[in-house]
């Protein structure tokens, strides 16, 4: 059977006034493949994710995740798209007034969820990112590595089909990088697809997986060639 992409961009063109980001790419993500997209900073490595969850919109071409035409479809059928995502930042972004508990719940209660199956789901996500024991704890008494370890747990409560990770290991110390690495990719393992923007090359040497860099407006495949990375062909 032939792989099915997940995330699709077909001729897109992303332009910020005389800013070319993306110059008529074509991409595409597999369902269930780990993929980093790296390249210096300003490139439009956040751009190209917004573009994915229709933060903004490109001049050409067509974006497409799972089955949403993302760049075609009506505002009403944005959150449905979202819901296809989890997505996770640098900055952790939780709720400061809100244990831990609640900062998952929150993102089930937005979507309607019934107040019995929050319960159960938030301590299976907690569970899968071993910090069930921490939920009663407020954001500030977990040290980062757990903070977006909790993070990751919000995004997954939703059951995404793709995770959506921008820069998330840029402020952990080289301990819960590797926490929050070997937790990607055991999400990963489980099927999920994850498309993880970085600029730490260490990280992408020691947790090879695909690697695609935006360098003058398009997307290119790397490979390792001894040390360094090379264009895949
Ligand atoms: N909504 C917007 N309107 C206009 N310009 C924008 C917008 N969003 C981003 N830009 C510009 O587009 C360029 C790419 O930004 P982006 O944040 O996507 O880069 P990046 O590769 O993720 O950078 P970094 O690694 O520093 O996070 C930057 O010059 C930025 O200022």
């Amino acid at each position: 059977m032939a792989e099915t992409a997940v995330i699709e961009l077909k001729d897109v063109t992303l332009q910020f006034g005389k800013s070319k980001i993306l110059d008529n790419v074509d991409f595409k993500l597999y369902n269930g493949e780990f993929a980093y997209l790296i390249g210096p900073t300003g490139i439009g490595k956040s751009s190209f994710l917004k573009l994915l969850y229709r933060d903004v919109l490109p001049e050409r071409g067509t974006v497409r995740v799972t089955e949403y035409p993302v760049n075609k479809i009506s505002e009403r059928e944005v959150p449905m798209l979202r819901r296809r995502l989890g997505i996770i930042f640098q900055d952790f972004q939780l709720l400061e007034d809100r244990n831990v508990h609640d900062n998952v719940a929150f993102s089930l209660q937005v979507t309607g969820e019934k107040p019995r199956f929050i319960k159960q789901r938030v301590l299976e996500v907690l569970t899968m990112v071993g910090l069930s024991h921490r939920r009663k704890h407020m954001p500030r008494d977990l040290s980062g590595g757990e903070q977006q370890r909790v993070v990751i747990a919000r995004a997954l409560a939703n059951e995404p089909r793709i995770l959506l990770a921008d820069e998330p290991t840029g402020n952990l110390d080289p301990k819960a990088t590797k926490e929050i690495m070997e937790l990607l990719k055991s999400i990963n393992n489980r099927g999920m697809a994850v498309l993880m923007v970085t600029h730490d090359y260490a990280v992408v040497k020691k947790y090879p997986a695909r690697t695609v860099r935006m360098v003058n407006g398009k997307t290119q495949d790397l490979v390792w060639k001894g040390e360094k990375l090379v264009p895949a062909k």
